[in-house]
């Protein structure tokens, strides 16, 4: 299957031969091109509700909304079934699987012939970021799951309009190309057949050929693993697209501060899976006067514009947000979002009366059906939705949109936060000295790991700029890349770094900082700094605010849980070294020295 040359044809044949190769190998029933109509919409979900995949809420609940329970062998991304096949191992890197590309292909093919079969193939032409854009990011994922054919219309701008566009651009002889992104679930229907609700299979492979930019999935039908917009294509090729042209694709939230006198600043922020990117991204201010609107939850593709900033957009069109612990408290407006419907709910609880609820919403119901299917009450000791549970909902539902979402060129980033889990040592916000050690801290950056991926919860794993499972190429390069943006740009127009910490606890384990609408005080310092007004204690890890400097009026907080907020332990950040050490040394050569030598530096302040 040579989609890569697939690609060098006219678009419409090309793509036509690609689709005709699949199909030869793959031998589905019927092959269906999307249009992303309203029409098909309601083909799609009347087919799903008809294999059971699907359960229609009740209108007056979740309108135009579905409910889907996924074999519990298919609940999350799969690290250990993804790999990064580049043509050299090097380029891979110690961080990512590895296989050579033909073997892998040799492997998936065989995987791939006759897995189709009592199926329908799906030809989903889609673009990540504008349709608009300088360069439309195409993509076109092949698939036999009618569920990803639904979630990628909510979460990426897909069907007809996007085909006819690049019918456009090559009637005009522009250069465009477009990612061939393939995916199987796996489980061919014999004659007469029924199918399951949730067809997966016992192997699973996620796989991207950067070189080819091209995407084989095979075996799983849920999220990141089957949606090839979202991490395969959007991060894994994306990245390497950007370290060829000089740009960043992301882990990044993207939001926009205005202050009570209508100052605005633009925030990306690089959380870990499940660290709260969705909550901060809608955050609603405890501060008076302060608001704040989103661009995006998850993703950020950053470039450097003619005016010497880094303009990022948000290339997805939906929401895929972890539903466990979202609530009006935790998260009001991605509620308000979620309430307008035309949504997919995956992994949650089902109530009776046709709505859905998961651990940490509002009014449990007295009795529930768990995403196990075994019925639930709040007795239960079971959960009634898996931790990775999603909300899969359009982004143009969102109340606190900025109107700059709409704008190809994204918006200037003044602040880039990079954030974990810790319970120890990380203080509640600090500035990074400068951008090579802005990219220090984003290269050292540690979290306790979430349910987003299969695994044990809660071991502090590095997880360099939130982007561990998500870099398509070395690692240590990808750090250079970071190194090289500095370099080559006036560090005057480029984002300030800081770090942040929500998750300290004290010596009970409690949470020592409130978080989540009180997090507006931390980005109201962040800007401040940015222009030059708020006050910071130079660390030996950085500029830490001064507890005067916090807006604390109204925060239901001691001094001294405060001060431990902002405390530097030089023993913790000691006993960090170490681990800091054998991180980099992972890399061997591939580590850019100037981390090294951030690292020299840090332990020298500490000892000092
Ligand atoms: O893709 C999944 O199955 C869950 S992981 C996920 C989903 C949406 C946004 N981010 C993530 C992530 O792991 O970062
Ligand atoms: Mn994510």
């Amino acid at each position: 299957m040579t989609a890569a040359a697939a690609q060098q044809g006219t678009t419409h044949q090309g793509i036509l031969d690609w689709v005709t190769e699949v199909a030869e190998l793959t031998q589905p029933d019927d092959i269906h091109w999307c249009t992303g109509s309203d029409e098909e919409w309601v083909q799609l979900t009347d087919f799903l509700v008809g294999t059971g995949t699907f359960i229609r809420l009740d209108e007056s609940k979740k309108p135009n909304s579905f409910y889907a329970a996924s074999d519990p062998i298919d609940v999350a991304r799969v690290e250990d079934r993804t790999y990064i096949c580049s043509r050299d191992e090097r380029d891979a890197g110690p961080t990512n699987n590895w296989m050579d590309p033909d073997a892998m292909k040799e492997l998936m093919r065989g995987l791939y012939a006759g897995c189709m079969k009592g199926r329908t193939m799906y030809v989903v032409p889609f673009v990540m970021g504008h349709l608009e854009a300088e360069h439309p990011m195409f993509g076109v994922e092949i698939t036999d799951s009618a569920y990803v054919v639904a979630s990628m219309r909510v979460m990426a701008r897909m069907g007809s309009h996007v085909l006819r566009k690049m019918e456009e651009l090559e009637a005009a002889g522009t250069e465009f190309s477009w990612v061939p992104a393939l995916h199987s679930v796996g489980h061919p229907l014999a004659e007469g057949e029924d199918d399951v609700a949730w067809p997966c299979n016992e192997t699973k492979y996620i796989v991207q050929f950067p070189e080819e930019r091209m995407i084989w999935s095979f075996g799983s039908g849920y999220g990141g693993n089957a949606l090839l917009g979202k991490k395969c294509y959007a991060l894994r090729i994306a990245s390497v697209m950007a370290r060829d042209e000089g740009w960043l694709a992301e882990h990044m939230l993207i939001l926009k501060l205005t202050s009570p006198e209508g100052v605005v600043k633009y925030v990306a922020a690089a959380f870990p899976s499940a660290c709260g990117k969705t909550n901060l991204a809608m955050l609603q201010p405890t501060i008076p006067g302060w608001k704040v609107e989103t661009l995006g939850d998850d993703i950020a593709w950053m470039r450097v514009g003619e005016d010497g900033r880094l303009w990022a957009v948000n290339p997805e069109y939906g929401f895929f947000g972890v539903a466990p612990g979202t609530n009006e408290h935790t998260n009001p407006n991605a509620m308000r979002t979620i309430a307008k419907g035309n949504s997919v709910f995956t992994n949650v609880a089902l109530t009776e009366d046709g709505d859905v609820w998961w651990e940490g919403l509002e009014n449990p119901p007295a009795r529930a059906t768990s995403w196990k299917g075994e019925p639930w009450t709040p007795d239960s000791t079971e959960l009634s939705s898996h931790p990775n549970s999603r909300y899969c909902t359009p982004i143009k539902q969102c109340d606190i949109l900025a109107a700059e979402y709409d704008d190809p060129r994204g918006v200037p980033i003044d602040a880039i936060l990079f954030g974990g889990r810790r319970r120890d040592t990380i203080p509640l916000v600090f500035e990074a000295r400068d951008w090579t050690h802005g990219t220090f801290l984003g290269a050292t950056l540690s979290s306790e790991t979430t349910a987003a991926a299969v695994g044990q919860v809660g071991v502090v794993r590095r997880d360099p700029m939130a982007m561990l499972p998500f870099i398509g190429y070395n690692a240590g390069d990808y750090f250079n890349h970071w190194i090289t943006v500095g370099k080559e740009n006036d560090a005057a127009k480029l984002p300030k770094i800081f770090y942040v910490n929500w998750f300290r606890r004290d010596d009970d384990g409690n949470f020592v900082w409130p978080g989540f609408g009180e997090n507006s005080r931390v980005l109201k310092w962040v800007v401040e700094r940015i222009d030059g007004q708020a006050a910071a204690v130079e660390t030996p890890i950085g500029h830490v605010p001064t507890p005067e400097s916090l807006d604390t009026d109204g925060l239901d907080m001691s001094a001294a849980d405060l001060a431990k907020c902002l405390e530097v332990d030089a023993e913790e950040w000691k006993a960090e070294l170490p681990q800091i050490q054998e991180w980099f040394d992972k890399f061997g050569d591939d580590l850019p020295g100037v981390l090294w030598t951030e690292l020299d530096g840090l332990r020298a302040r500490l000892e000092g």
